[in-house]
This record gives structure tokens, C-alpha cells and sequence, in this order.
């Protein structure tokens, strides 16, 4: 399972998302600069392009993006969407983009929800596998710039592309179901609440946090839709304090981070799934932060720390290491 939001906060803008797998893909923190080729097979090739950063497995010097923002605050992540995804043959008269490649062709060229919205129009993600040993992967997207969020998902019935008001996406099921589900919630809240259960039973505050009591607590996709919007909208947000925004906005990526040991993999039950990275984009200066699992030290890297106008990718393995700050 993954989640991943978009968070505005004043004027500074956010995209936040948990990568929760059992396997690492050997990723790491990838720039791709404006002129390092982006190759598709049946669209035009982006020979200059936007820059990227983002996290990405390499393969052939190619960048396997699972999510990334670009130079102008757009920001898309793919995260599982099992048994529903559906990628077709190509098709005449179509957009053909494999679904690999569907990061970098958005990204390498759209500043906007707006302009992903117009590129997506008759576009068919297709089957075709990245090589004979990484087939393509049942994925769903969200793409966030600072003011507006969709998600692409390519069902049977073709691909749809929704608007997403919340910002926020997980994995099964769809995302209108996921989006209708909040209606079930509607009654949680973070202040103190009257009694409205009835006038003739007198029931006690007894605990802070008691509207909050039924907000779903699981590691599910549904639970974690619910609770990762809930808690984005309730969040205090400093909003002048960079470094403030940023702690609080890995606050609420961790409150729906997956413990190891708590979602057994059915198909490997030895294992258990994690949220092996989380990463959250300042969209507005093109910096990655990002915790993983075993280091809780908010690391980051900078886009315009490297020569955007180069042509060689430029990647950071993550840093594991806990950095303990011992204190006597
Ligand atoms: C599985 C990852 C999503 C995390 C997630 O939702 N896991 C839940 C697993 S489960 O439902 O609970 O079983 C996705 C996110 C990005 C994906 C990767 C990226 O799409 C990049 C390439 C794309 C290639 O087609 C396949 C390998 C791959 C390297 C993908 C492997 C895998 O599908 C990743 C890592």
C-alpha cells in the first residue's frame, strides 16, 4: 500500500508520499536534468525537457520514476492499484505511453494540473513491459501542482482522469469509491463535542480526542484514505515556518506510515509490507525531504544544487543510517 497528498499551506506547497512495499527496487533520489533525453516508444521523444527530481529505480540509465516533481511545483506518484488496473495494446488514433513511461512524459512537459489535464486527453497506457523482467506494474496515479490534484486511473473501461478535491490518494479501491467513502466520516472531528447521542443519557467527556475516536486506524487502503485526509485538513500548519511546515507535513505522512509487522503479504507470508521511504517535494523551490524506515533524520536534496542543463542523471542513494543524536 502507498499514500500519497499534495498539502498547500499558505503560499507554500507540498506533495508528500509513503512508498510501503516488502522489496526494495534499488531506488534512489534521481534528477533527470533538462537535456538528458526522456525515449518513448510510440509518443514523441522529449529531447529538452523539464528538469526532474524524484525517487526512481535505474535501469539501463533510464529513471523508473514511482513518483517525482518537476522544475515548476507539477508532482505525480503511481502507486498500487492491483486486480483493477488495466493496460491495453495499442490503439490507433491514440496517445500510446507505456505506463513506465507515463511519469516522465507528464512531467517532462506540463507545468500544471491544467496542462496534464489537456496531455491526457486520448491517452491510452499501454501493456508494454520496461524488460522481460520488469513487467508493467498495476498502478494508479496522482498528479498535485500548488492548487489542484487529479488521478489518472486506466480501468477496463479505459482511462479517467478525476478531479481529486482532497489531494489525496491510496491504493484499492477506485478513487470514487475511496472519495465517497469520506461521506461515512463526516462526523469525526478534532474538537470537543457535545453529547448529541441523547439528551435523556448523560455521557462524559472523560478523554481528550474523543471525535476522533472512530477515525479508521488500519493499514488498509480505505482506513488510511480516510484518516490521511483527516488529519491533512485538521494539521495545524505553522505556515511561515519552512522548517516547521516540513516536520509537520512528515508528522502527517507517518501517521499513515505501515509498522513492519502489521500487513502480512499474502503471496510471501514470511513478509511483511513497510513504508520502506517517505518523501515529501517542496513544490515551490524543487527540494526533496525524505525519512526512510530505518532513519528517521529528515534528509534532503536539492534540484538546483546540480546542473540542470546537463545531460547526465544525477542520483543520491538513501541514507539508512539512524543518526542517533546522543546527547551525553
Ligand atoms: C509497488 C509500488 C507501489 C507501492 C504499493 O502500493 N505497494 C503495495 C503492494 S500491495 O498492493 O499491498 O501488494 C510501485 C510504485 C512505483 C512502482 C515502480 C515504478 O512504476 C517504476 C517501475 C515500472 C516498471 O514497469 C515495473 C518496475 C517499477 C520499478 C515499479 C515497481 C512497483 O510497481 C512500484 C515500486
Amino acid at each position: 500500500m502507498c499514500t500519497a497528498m499534495s498539502f498547500t499551506v499558505a503560499n507554500h506547497h507540498y506533495f508528500g508520499r509513503n512508498l510501503d512495499l516488502e522489496i526494495s527496487y534499488g531506488q534512489q533520489v534521481v534528477i533527470t536534468p533538462r537535456n538528458k533525453p526522456f525515449n518513448f516508444h510510440e509518443v514523441d521523444d522529449l529531447n529538452q525537457h523539464y528538469a526532474l527530481i524524484g525517487v526512481a529505480a535505474v535501469m539501463n540509465d533510464y529513471p523508473l520514476y514511482f513518483d517525482a516533481a518537476n522544475e515548476h511545483g507539477l508532482a505525480m506518484g503511481g502507486l498500487n492499484y492491483p486486480d483493477n488496473a488495466f493496460y491495453a495494446d495499442s490503439k490507433a488514433g491514440y496517445k500510446n505511453v507505456a505506463s513506465f513511461e507515463l511519469i516522465p512524459w507528464v512531467l517532462g512537459q506540463c507545468a500544471t494540473v491544467d496542462e496534464a489535464k489537456k496531455l491526457l486527453t486520448n491517452v491510452n497506457v499501454t501493456n508494454r513491459q520496461f524488460s522481460p523482467n520488469l513487467p508493467a506494474s498495476p498502478l494508479h496515479w496522482l498528479i498535485a501542482d500548488q492548487t489542484s490534484a487529479i488521478v489518472v486511473e486506466s480501468d477496463r473501461d479505459g482511462v479517467h482522469v478525476y478531479d481529486d478535491p482532497v489531494g489525496v490518494l491510496t491504493n484499492n479501491p477506485s478513487f470514487p469509491k475511496q472519495l465517497f467513502n469520506l461521506n461515512n466520516y463526516r462526523t469525526l472531528s478534532a474538537n470537543t463535542l457535545a453529547n448529541t447521542f441523547s439528551d435523556q443519557v448523560n455521557l462524559t467527556d472523560y478523554s481528550r480526542g474523543l471525535g476522533t475516536r472512530n477515525l479508521p486506524g488500519g493499514m488498509d487502503a480505505e482506513s488510511r484514505f480516510v484518516r490521511a485526509t483527516f488529519n491533512k485538513y485538521n494539521a495545524n500548519w505553522p505556515e511561515h515556518d519552512e522548517i516547521a511546515n516540513i516536520t509537520q507535513l512528515f508528522h502527517v505522512m507517518h501517521s499513515v506510515e505501515q509498522q513492519s509487522g502489521l500487513d502480512q503479504v499474502a503471496t510471501n507470508p514470511a513478509k511483511f509490507e513497510y513504508t520502506i521511504y517517505t518523501v515529501g517535494y517542496d513544490l515551490d523551490k524543487g527540494s526533496l525531504y525524505y525519512t526512510t524506515y530505518t532513519n528517521n533524520q529528515i534528509n534532503c536534496v536539492d534540484m538546483n544544487k546540480v546542473d540542470l542543463a546537463s545531460q547526465q542523471l544525477t542520483s543520491y542513494p538513501f541514507i539508512n543510517q539512524q543518526a542517533i543524536n546522543h546527547v551525553n
